[in-house]
C-alpha cells in the first residue's frame, strides 16, 4: 500500500530531472501506465513512450495532460515556465503541483499558474536517477496533510527527503543538494588530473578517487563521530594527510566552497526576480 496507489502523475517536461524522478517512481513500484509526460519533441516522447508510459505532445495540446491527473510535476526550465503553465493553467482542479524549478518561489508560480496554491515546491539532485537523491521540499499553506504525504511519496521513490519551513531555506537546499552532485564531480575530476600528474593512469586514478568518495561519504553517514573527528583520525602527525589538509587550508578551499555556495544561493534569488519581470 502506498499513498501513490492508482494516482496519475504527469510531468510537463521530460528532461534530466523529469527521467531522474520517474525513475525513482518506476523502481519503486509505480505502474509506469500511470504516468503521463508531456514535451514539445517527438524524441523525448519516444523515450517515453517506449517505457510503457503516456505521452503528450505540449505543442499540440499542452492540458491534455493536466486533465485527470491527480499529481502535475513542472519540469522544465525556470525560463520558459511561464509561457509552459500558462497554457494549462485553466485546466487544473484540485491537482497538487510540484514544481521541481530552481528559484522560482511559490508566489511566483501562483501567479504564473493564475493563483492556483496547491503548489510544493522541491529541489531534488541528479543521483535520484540512480534512488540516491536528495531533496528539499517546502509547501504552501493552502497544502492539506494529504497532498504533503503525496509530494513526499514521489520524491522519495528517489532517496532522501527534508521538508523545510521557511521557503527562503530553498535557495540553501539548492547550494547543498540540488547542485551540490557538480561540486562533487569537480572535486573527482581534479582528483583524477591530480593522480594523472603524480603519474597513476586514469583509469586507476578514477576508480580510487570515485570508491574513496563513496567511501567517505557512507561512513561519515554510519559513524558516530563528526566529519572533522574523522577526518583526524586520517591525518597522523606530520604524517601525509596532515600535508594535503594543510595546502587546502592555505588555499582556503574551505571559504572557497561556501563562496561557491553563496554564489548558488544568490543565482537561484536572481532567478525569481527575473522571471517576475
Ligand atoms: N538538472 C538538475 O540537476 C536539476 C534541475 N532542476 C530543475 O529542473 C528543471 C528541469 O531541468 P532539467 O531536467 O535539467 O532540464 P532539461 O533541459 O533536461 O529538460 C527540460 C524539459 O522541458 C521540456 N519542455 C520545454 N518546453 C516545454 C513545453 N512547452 N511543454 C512541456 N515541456 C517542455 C523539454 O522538452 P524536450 O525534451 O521535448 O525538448 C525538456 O524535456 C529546471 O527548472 C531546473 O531548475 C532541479 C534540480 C536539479
Ligand atoms: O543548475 C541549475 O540551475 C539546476 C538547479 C539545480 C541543479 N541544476
Amino acid at each position: 500500500m502506498s499513498v501513490l496507489d492508482n494516482k496519475k502523475i504527469s510531468f510537463i517536461g521530460g528532461g534530466n530531472m523529469a527521467q531522474a524522478l520517474i525513475s525513482g517512481l518506476v523502481s519503486s513500484g509505480v505502474n509506469p501506465e500511470l504516468i503521463t509526460v508531456s514535451a514539445p519533441s517527438k524524441e523525448t516522447r519516444d523515450q517515453y513512450d517506449k517505457q510503457q508510459m503516456n505521452t503528450v505532445d505540449a505543442s499540440e495540446n499542452p492540458k491534455a495532460a493536466v486533465i485527470g491527473a491527480d499529481i502535475v510535476v513542472l519540469a522544465v526550465k525556470p525560463q520558459v515556465m511561464r509561457q509552459v503553465v500558462g497554457e494549462f493553467a485553466d485546466a487544473l482542479d484540485n491537482q497538487l503541483v510540484i514544481s521541481v524549478a530552481a528559484g522560482l518561489s511559490t508566489d511566483l508560480l501562483s501567479d504564473m499558474l493564475g493563483g492556483y496554491s496547491n503548489i510544493v515546491r522541491a529541489m531534488p539532485n541528479t543521483p535520484s536517477m540512480i534512488q540516491m537523491g536528495a531533496t528539499g521540499l517546502y509547501g504552501t499553506d493552502a497544502i492539506s496533510a494529504e497532498q504533503k504525504q503525496l509530494a513526499t511519496a514521489v520524491v522519495e521513490a528517489s532517496g532522501l527527503v527534508i521538508w523545510v519551513d521557511d521557503e527562503a531555506h530553498m535557495h540553501a537546499v539548492t547550494a547543498v543538494s540540488g547542485s551540490a552532485p557538480a561540486y562533487m564531480f569537480y572535486f573527482i575530476e581534479s582528483m583524477v588530473d591530480g593522480a594523472v600528474a603524480l603519474g597513476l593512469d586514469k583509469e586507476k586514478a578514477s576508480a580510487l578517487a570515485m570508491q574513496t568518495m563513496l567511501g567517505a561519504a557512507k561512513m561519515a553517514m554510519n559513524s558516530d563521530d563528526t566529519p572533522a573527528e574523522l577526518r583526524r583520525k586520517v591525518t597522523s602527525p606530520k604524517g601525509t594527510t596532515q600535508a594535503a589538509v594543510e595546502s587546502m587550508q592555505a588555499n582556503e578551499i574551505g571559504r572557497q566552497i561556501s563562496e561557491a555556495m553563496k554564489a548558488c544561493s544568490d543565482r537561484s534569488q536572481a532567478l525569481s526576480e527575473e522571471m517576475s519581470k
